[in-house]
């Protein structure tokens, strides 16, 4: 077991949350470990059951919930998303620093619990140049990214109340977000 606080890193969707941790865990292989969430979105294209989520329908989801199954969940884009207790516990228990990648009404949720995290917000650098990841992601269109850009607007309001994160990074230049949450996250858990 680790006693080392988990690192709870949000973002508006589309900003790079996914881009930077993948860098921090090659960069640390034995170090971290990502609790796998649970959704009722489809599975995208190379993500796998158990690995990048745990896919379930929405009976089983909202059984999980009434089961106290979850530190978290939020319904967003017509989707359910949680962290289950179980999926943090399997991270600690292999010895390893547990990051959450959730939303802002995830991270309220988390901040009601006792587990001691560390809050890093992950900020881009407008919702112009947000817009623009999103669109050359190619994932997003439409309705989808018209929604993605609303919420981010609320999760920007969010990160201006005092004491919402621990740390903000400005997604700007890639290397300078990287080093900027390498050195939060290693000074948090040492
Ligand atoms: N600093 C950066 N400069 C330019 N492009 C970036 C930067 N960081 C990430 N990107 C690009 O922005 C897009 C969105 O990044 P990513 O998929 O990592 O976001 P995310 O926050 O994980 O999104 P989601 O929450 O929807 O999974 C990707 O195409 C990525 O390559």
């Amino acid at each position: 077991m680790t006693s080392a606080p988990p690192i709870v890193l949000s973002a508006p969707s589309g900003t790079g949350k996914s881009t930077l941790l993948s860098r921090l865990f090659a960069a640390h292989p034995d170090k971290f470990g990502f609790s796998v969430s649970h959704t009722t979105r489809a599975p995208r294209a190379g993500e796998s059951s158990g690995a990048d989520y745990h896919f379930v329908t929405v009976p089983e989801f909202e059984s999980l919930i009434a089961d106290d199954a979850f530190i978290e969940h939020a319904r967003f884009n017509d989707n359910y998303y949680g962290t289950s207790i179980a999926a943090v516990r399997t991270v600690a228990e292999k010895g390893r620093v547990c990051v959450l990648d959730i939303e802002m009404e995830g991270v309220k949720q988390v901040k009601k619990t006792d587990l001691g995290a560390k809050f890093v917000f992950l900020k881009p650098p407008s919702l112009e140049v947000l817009r623009k990841r999103l669109e050359g992601r190619g994932t997003e269109s439409g309705e989808s990214l018209r929604r993605r850009l609303e919420a981010a607007r609320l999760e920007l309001e969010f990160a201006e109340v005092p004491g919402a994160h621990d740390k903000i990074i400005v997604n700007d230049d890639l290397d300078k977000a990287y080093a900027e949450l390498e050195e939060y996250i290693l000074s948090v858990i040492s």
